[in-house]
C-alpha cells in the first residue's frame, strides 16, 4: 500500500484503491482458503474496498482490517481479512504466515492471518467488549450481557464456511469472510429469536458492522455464549450409527425443537402465504437451479427429466397458495447441538452461503429446513459401512412426528411439496459436493437416482391431532422452556 493510501486508510474507505504489495501474496493465499468461495475461477482484480488499522503499523503487533473486492470470472465477491503484521514472525505462528511485505507501510514486515495470533484475537474480543466506531466499522453489544475480560482465543478447527474464535469455553466470535449490504441473517434471525422468548438460539451478545458510504451496513462479526459441552447433531449422529444405536429418540426431540424454532420465527417476523403465481415461480426457480447444476455437474444430466417433476407437480398442485416465513435456510445435522441435558438447539442461521442475501432473508416454506434435515438423516446413514437405509428411515419418521407434536402438522402430508424441497436439497447437495468435496458426491446422487423415479401414489398418514387439510400459516404452540 502506498504512504498516501495508508494515510487514507487511518480515516478507513478506500474503495477501489489497488492493494499494492499485498496483492500478489493475497492473490496466492486467498484461493487456498477453505471460505474463499471462487475457487478454480482465476482471480482477475483485487480491489481495496475497506482499510482500518486497529493497530497502527508502529504497534507490535499490527492489526489491519480490510475489506477486499475479488473480481472473478463471472463473480464479484467482498471478503473481510484480518492481517496481523509483525517484524518477525514466532515460530508456533509459521502456519499463518501469508508473505512479507516488500514496500509501503509494512515494508519487510510478516504479514499473516490475524486470527491465528492469540493477542490479536483477544484485541478483536475487546473492542466488542466496549463498544464504538473505529473508521467504518462499529462496534455493538447487548448493554446487560456478561462478556468476561481476557478469556484465552482459540480458533475453531476444522471446515467451515467463516472463521470463528472461542474464548475461554464462554463465548464464540464468527468473523464472515464473504460479506455484502445489508444484516446478515445470523445475526438478524437470532436477535429476533431472543426478543420472542426463544431459547433454542444461542442469542448474540455483541457484534461488528461496517458502514461504508452509499451501503447498507455489512454485517462482519458476532459474538454469542459457547454452548459448551454440547454435541454437534452430525457427529452424534455418526457416533451412535458407529455403535449400531437407535437415534429416534432425538431425531423427535429435534423435530420438536425445530418447530418451536420455525414458530417463533413466524411469530417475530412476517409470515405470509404464498399465492399459487408465486408458488409457481418457486418451482420455476428450482427448476433453474436443476438446470444450472446439470451444467455444472454432468452426473445429473441423465436424471434432469425425471427430477423436473418434483418441481412441475409443486407448480401444479397449489390450488390454495403456501404458508411461507423466515426459516432457518441449510439446516443440517451439523447445524444442531445437543446439550447434556437432551435439548437441542440450532445454529448459523447464514444461509446457503452462495445464495444472495435477498434471497436468503426472503419468507420460504418451513419445509425447506425440514427436508435439510430429513437429507441430513440419508447423508449420516450413507456414510456408514454397511448402509444402513432402516436407520434413516426410522430418523426421519421421528424427526417428522416430533415436529407434528409441536405443530398439529405432519410435513409427510404434503408429500408434493416435501418432495420438491428434497429435491432441490439433493441438487444443491450436488453442486456443494462436486465443488467441494467431490467424493462425497455419491451421497447426493443415490438420493438424485431414487428422487428422479416415478413416484409412486403418496401414502395418506392419519391426520395428526389438529392437523390442517391445506397448509395454515404455522400455528403458535405454547412457549416451551429448553428443556
Ligand atoms: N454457540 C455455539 N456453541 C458451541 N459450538 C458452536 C456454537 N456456534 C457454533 N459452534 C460450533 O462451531 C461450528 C461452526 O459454526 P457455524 O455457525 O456452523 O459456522 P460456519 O458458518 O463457519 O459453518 C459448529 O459446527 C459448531 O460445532
Ligand atoms: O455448514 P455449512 O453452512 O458450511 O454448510 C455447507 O457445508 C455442509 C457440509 O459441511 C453441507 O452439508 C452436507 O453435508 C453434511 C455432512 O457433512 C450433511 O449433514 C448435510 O445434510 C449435507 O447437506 C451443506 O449442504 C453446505 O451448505
Amino acid at each position: 500500500m502506498s504512504e498516501a493510501a495508508s494515510a487514507r486508510s487511518r480515516q478507513g474507505s478506500l474503495a477501489g484503491v489497488p492493494l499494492g504489495p499485498l496483492e500478489p501474496m493475497l492473490r496466492a493465499w486467498l484461493p487456498r482458503q477453505r471460505w474463499f468461495a471462487g475457487k478454480g475461477r482465476p482471480i482477475t482484480r483485487l480491489r481495496l474496498v475497506s482499510a482500518v488499522e486497529l493497530l497502527p503499523p508502529g504497534a507490535s503487533p499490527g492489526l489491519l482490517h480490510l475489506l477486499i473486492g475479488v473480481d472473478a470470472e463471472g463473480s464479484s465477491d467482498c471478503y473481510q481479512l484480518l492481517l496481523g503484521v509483525r517484524p518477525n514472525l514466532p515460530p508456533g505462528l509459521a502456519p499463518a504466515l501469508i508473505g512479507y511485505a516488500e514496500q509501503g507501510p509494512y515494508a519487510g514486515q510478516a504479514v499473516y492471518e490475524g486470527l491465528g495470533d492469540p493477542r490479536l484475537a483477544a484485541l478483536l474480543l475487546e473492542r466488542l467488549r466496549s463498544p464504538g466506531a473505529l473508521g467504518p466499522l462499529r462496534f455493538e453489544r447487548d448493554p446487560h450481557a456478561v462478556i468476561p475480560a481476557a478469556p484465552a482465543p482459540r480458533p475453531l478447527s476444522g471446515e467451515q464456511t467463516n472463521s470463528s474464535m472461542i474464548y475461554g469455553d464462554s463465548h464464540i466470535l464468527k468473523v464472515f469472510r464473504r460479506v455484502g449490504p445489508g444484516i446478515n441473517p445470523d445475526l438478524e434471525l437470532p436477535r429476533a429469536l431472543a426478543a420472542v422468548g426463544c431459547t433454542r438460539v444461542p442469542a448474540p451478545v455483541a457484534w461488528y458492522e461496517a458502514e461504508l458510504p452509499g451501503s447498507e451496513p455489512l454485517t462482519l462479526g458476532v459474538l454469542q455464549p459457547y454452548l459448551r459441552g454440547s454435541d454437534d447433531g452430525w457427529q452424534l449422529a455418526l457416533r451412535r450409527l458407529a455403535a449400531g444405536a437407535d437415534f429416534t429418540a432425538e431425531a423427535h426431540a429435534l423435530g420438536r425443537a425445530t418447530a418451536e424454532v420455525h414458530s417463533a420465527l413466524a411469530d417475530a417476523l412476517p409470515a405470509v402465504a404464498l399465492d399459487p403465481e408465486q408458488t409457481a415461480r418457486l418451482a420455476a426457480g428450482m427448476t433453474a437451479r436443476l438446470a444450472a447444476t446439470a451444467r455444472e455437474v454432468p452426473a445429473l444430466l441423465p436424471y434432469e427429466a425425471g427430477l423436473r417433476g418434483a418441481f412441475d407437480a409443486l407448480a401444479a398442485s397449489r390450488g390454495t397458495g403456501v404458508a411461507a416465513q423466515r426459516i432457518h435456510g441449510d439446516l443440517h445435522l451439523g447445524q444442531t447441538l445437543r446439550a447434556p441435558d437432551g435439548s437441542w438447539a440450532l445454529i448459523d442461521f447464514e444461509g446457503e452461503p452462495a445464495r444472495p442475501l435477498a434471497d436468503r432473508r426472503r419468507p420460504e416454506p418451513a419445509v425447506r429446513d425440514i427436508a435439510g434435515i430429513l437429507r441430513s438423516f440419508d447423508y449420516a446413514a450413507r456414510s456408514h459401512r454397511p448402509f444402513a437405509p432402516a436407520w434413516a428411515d426410522d430418523c426421519r419418521a421421528a424427526f417428522c412426528e416430533g415436529y407434528a407434536r409441536t405443530t398439529g402438522r405432519d410435513p409427510r402430508e404434503d408429500p408434493v411439496l416435501l418432495r420438491a424441497y428434497e429435491t432441490d436439497k439433493a441438487v444443491y447437495e450436488a453442486r456443494y459436493e462436486s465443488r467441494h468435496r467431490p467424493d462425497w458426491l455419491h451421497v447426493p446422487m443415490a438420493a438424485i437416482r431414487r428422487l428422479s423415479e416415478p413416484q409412486r401414489p403418496a401414502h395418506r398418514l392419519p391426520p395428526a391431532p389438529g392437523g390442517a387439510a391445506h397448509p395454515q400459516p404455522h400455528p403458535k404452540p405454547p412457549r416451551r422452556p429448553l428443556a
